[in-house]
């Protein structure tokens, strides 16, 4: 049976333009999703797909409509919140990481969030053995740099870095906004394997943004597409595993 955990009823959001003009961006989106789901999100540019991350995420409000999260209201509940239940990681793989700390101190900071810690040596000491476990499952060198400053890795290492440090906590919520796309195609790959892995292996619930059809396609259990502020097509188990890169192609091209 399907376990609602996040509901967004009639959704819509509104924003302000440079000039003063309001734009509306979703328009009374309705979106269930359900423990365990993982999602991939489609769309044009301009679709809404990274306001609607913005609007689950608390980081843009909903105009109207309503956001439950099981059984409690969490419309108004401030972004830093909700950080303590949903995780994010973005396309520039600069953002989610300390460029001036080590690899060992973002993760510690990552493994302490919401709660007050030090970063005292001790502390690292006494992790180091599960941040080398964890780092080397990227295989990607990260292992072997730990104590090296974050501002000093490759894209692709941060970028590992960043979605490790948000999955280190099982978050309620893992929104994935096209975490790949600014990554080289072996790196991207690989990135997207082990994203795959550990979201199948932990049960995590997720949304992922993507351009790349193949992904949407592959990955996940569901796929939706957002049209002009709303979900237009939302598929899940059996009929997203017949569906095609054409048809998905001739779709958007009947727009
Ligand atoms: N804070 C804002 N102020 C003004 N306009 C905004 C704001 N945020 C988003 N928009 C506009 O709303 C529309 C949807 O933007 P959004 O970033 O959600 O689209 P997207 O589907 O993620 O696009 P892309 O695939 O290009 O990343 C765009 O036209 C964008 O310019």
């Amino acid at each position: 049976m399907n376990k609602p955990l996040f509901t967004l009823k009639k959704v819509s959001t509104t924003v302000q333009n440079s000039v003063g003009l309001h734009i509306n961006i979703l328009k009374n989106l309705n979106l269930t999703i359900n423990e365990g789901d993982f999602i991939t999100v489609l769309g044009s540019n301009g679709a809404g797909k990274s306001t609607l991350f913005n609007v689950i995420a608390g980081g843009i409000p909903a105009t109207s409509g309503s956001i439950m999260l099981e059984n409690r209201n969490i419309t108004n509940e401030s972004a830093l919140k909700r950080t303590k239940y949903i995780s994010r990681v973005f396309q520039d793989p600069k953002l989610g990481t300390a460029p001036r700390m080590t690899v060992a101190e973002n993760l510690l900071l990552a493994l302490n969030r919401n709660k007050s810690f030090s970063l005292m040596p001790r502390q690292l000491n006494k992790h180091i053995d599960t941040f080398t476990k964890l780092t080397k499952q990227m295989g990607n060198g990260l292992d072997q740099r730990l104590q090296t400053s974050v501002g000093s890795l490759s894209g692709g290492q941060r970028q590992a870095l960043s979605f490790l440090m948000a999955t280190i906590q099982k978050p309620k919520l893992l929104l994935l906004d096209e975490h790949t796309a600014a990554l080289d195609p072996k790196t991207s790959a690989q990135l997207m394997k082990l994203t795959d892995e550990k979201v199948t292996a932990n049960a995590q619930t997720a949304l992922m943004i993507t351009h790349n059809l193949e992904d949407a396609l592959t990955y996940g259990n569901r796929l939706i597409v957002l049209h002009a502020g709303q979900i237009t097509l939302d598929v899940t188990g059996v009929e997203k595993q017949k569906l095609t890169k054409e048809d998905l192609l001739n779709y958007f091209a009947s727009y």
